[in-house]
């Protein structure tokens, strides 16, 4: 499955949307779920910009799914309790854009090359493989739901004034140099994004794998900017 196909049907959901949030509800917190985000986040941000009311820090793209199938696949394998865990997921939300960094998994372990690389390709897999199994039944459902309510949960934690609250999401950012969009862990606060806290020291492997991620992610962040700017003009 390419989440970047889904473009032609949900780019304009998302910038009406948009516009209307820019127009009656400015100051919102707007976390956006649907795919593609690595296209429709940009999108996003574009109109806000037009309409003059875009603040970098209100505005999400949901990549906490990916975070929940790092966390389960390493506390699985390595036995760590899973509310113990916490993996980062860098860079986008789709198969070659994300990449787990399982070098900066918390607690620590010691995985041999072939662990990490099983482990990295069943996250970057997971969405396929569950498509796969429904066979034309659709994709992730329940899994998304519970991260999107974890996502969102946290921003409201946080608006409510309550401290250290991490999570990753696709944000704009000046995490990776010529990026103008990422995911990354961002410490959370009253106004949206109080602080990134960046990309961290990757491993040779992950950031081979970045190199990739980042081609991919220019072309669909600049996709998604392309759209927004002549859907605000039009
Ligand atoms: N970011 C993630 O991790 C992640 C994970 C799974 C799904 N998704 C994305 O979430 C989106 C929704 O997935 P789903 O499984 O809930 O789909 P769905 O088809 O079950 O639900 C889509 C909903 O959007 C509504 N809708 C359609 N057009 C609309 C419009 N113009 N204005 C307002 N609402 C409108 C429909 O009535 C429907 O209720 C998809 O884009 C999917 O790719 C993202
Ligand atoms: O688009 C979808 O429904 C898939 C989703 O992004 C996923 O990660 O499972």
């Amino acid at each position: 499955m390419h989440r970047d196909s889904l473009f032609q049907q949900n780019a304009t959901i998302v910038a009406e949307l948009t516009d209307a949030v820019a127009k009656h509800c400015p100051k919102a917190q707007l976390c956006i779920l649907t795919n593609p985000i690595n296209s429709n986040v940009p999108l996003a941000a574009e109109i806000l910009k037009h309409r003059g009311v875009h603040d970098p820090r209100r505005l999400y793209g949901i990549t906490t799914v990916d975070s929940v199938r790092a966390d389960v696949v390493y506390a699985k394998l390595t036995g760590h309790p899973l509310d113990k865990v916490s993996v980062p997921v860098l860079g986008g939300h789709s198969g070659h854009s994300l990449v787990p960094a399982f070098s900066q998994a918390q607690p620590p372990s010691r995985l041999s090359p072939e662990d990490v690389r099983r482990l990295t390709e069943s996250v970057r897999g997971a969405a396929d493989a569950i498509v796969a199994v429904k066979a034309g039944g659709g994709s992730a459902t329940l899994s998304v739901a519970a991260a999107a309510h974890r996502f969102v949960n946290s921003v409201l934690l946080a608006l409510d004034g309550r401290q250290n609250i991490i999570e990753s999401a696709f944000v704009e950012s000046d995490a990776m140099p010529d990026l103008p969009f990422f995911s990354c862990p961002l410490l959370l606060g009253q106004n949206g994004v109080e602080r990134n806290l960046g990309v961290g020291q990757l491993s040779e492997y992950e950031a081979e794998l970045m190199k990739a991620a980042v081609a991919e992610l220019r072309v669909q962040i600049e996709k998604g900017q392309e759209f927004g700017l002549a859907w605000a003009k039009r």
